[in-house]
């Protein structure tokens, strides 16, 4: 994970490329924890459908069957200057308030959790309620929460995402796509620089060629069961066309432009445990008004059409799976 340093300044020491924050609540709900153990009812996720971070959360939940045991608060999907991301109610019926804390925005969360905190005020937040503090803001750790320390709890236990024999490829796959692909259009989108956005650019565009290439022997990423690699890459490549391609200037293909990838995206789109994570008014809102830098009038693409994601995909008979 990329942080704030100096090892990629240029001589001006000006920055060449885009460096994420790390999150900085990395407390971990765990059976047999004295904190935060699992329990039913506890603990709530602060999130909203424009973020691929938020997005890996709420898929996570969804197909571990816990929508029942961790319950949600969703944001307007437009970040604002001052206020972060606001709770608002009337902007659609997808948008809610915050039942927990009613709080206005979630930058009110993390004081509430720690007066003191300095740092960014992202989603996804999970919340205890029960000590009313931050467990965690890092998606990558609350989906692996999510998947094994709350099974008693679950509609779909036996559901493993990170299943131990696959766990080393797993996170190699999860590293090359965070780095290139999940964290690399937001490398080309907020580029400081040319050359930085020049270099995340073809790092973007190589992994995409390469992950056509693994997807045309491979019905997922990881051989032929649907792991976590997929939960991680799929917001990616869903908000791709709609957003990364026109705001953050992702612009060499279109996913709709690489076979294996599009059709491994429509299969996954048509997974209602994912499918109902996906809100492309609320995505298109997120990054076409939250960075009046990238988009000075804030007015919102009308296209493309999503109705291919529907369309029949060829992945079951190009690649069925071996009972
Ligand atoms: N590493 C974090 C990143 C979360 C993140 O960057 N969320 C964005 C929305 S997509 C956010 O809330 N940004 C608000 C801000 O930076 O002020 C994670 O994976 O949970």
């Amino acid at each position: 994970m990329s942080n704030n340093n100096n090892s990629n300044n240029n001589n001006n020491n000006k920055p060449l490329e885009f460096n994420r924050e790390t999150s900085k609540f990395r407390n971990w709900v765990r059976i047999g924890s004295d904190r935060f153990p699992p329990e039913a009812n506890r603990y709530h996720l602060y999130a909203n459908y424009g973020c691929p971070w938020v997005n890996r959360v709420l898929i996570v939940r969804n197909l571990k069957g816990l929508q029942d045991v961790i319950s949600v608060s969703i944001t307007e999907p437009r970040l604002y200057e001052r206020e972060g991301w606001p709770f608002n109610p009337d902007f659609d019926e997808f948008t809610t308030d915050d039942a927990v804390n009613h709080a206005k925005n979630i930058p009110e969360i993390y004081r509430l959790s720690d007066a003191t905190y300095q740092g960014r005020f992202s989603v996804p937040v999970l919340w205890d309620k029960k000590n009313s503090v931050i467990v965690n803001n890092e998606s990558s750790e609350i989906i692996r929460m999510l998947n094994s320390e709350f099974n008693q709890f679950a509609k779909n236990p036996q559901l493993d995402l990170v299943p131990s024999d696959l766990q080393v490829e797993i996170d190699r796959i999860n590293e090359l796509v965070y780095e290139n692909v999940n964290n690399g259009v937001y490398k080309c989108g907020f580029s400081p620089s040319q050359e930085g956005y020049d270099i995340a650019f073809d790092k973007l565009f190589n992994t995409l060629d390469e992950l056509e290439e693994r997807l045309d022997t491979n019905r997922y990423l990881v051989g032929d069961r649907f792991t976590e690699a997929d939960v991680r890459l799929f917001p990616t490549l869903i908000r791709f066309d709609a957003a990364y391609y026109v705001v953050f200037k992702c612009n060499l293909k279109r996913i709709q432009d690489y076979p294996n990838l599009f059709n491994y995206l429509k299969e996954l789109y048509q997974m209602p445990a994912l499918q109902s994570t996906i809100n492309f008014k609320h995505i298109k809102n997120g990054y076409f008004k939250s960075k009046p830098s990238l988009n000075p009038t804030l007015i919102v693409a009308k296209g493309p059409s999503t109705d291919v994601l529907l369309e029949p995909h060829n992945r079951d008979s190009k690649l069925p799976i071996k009972k």
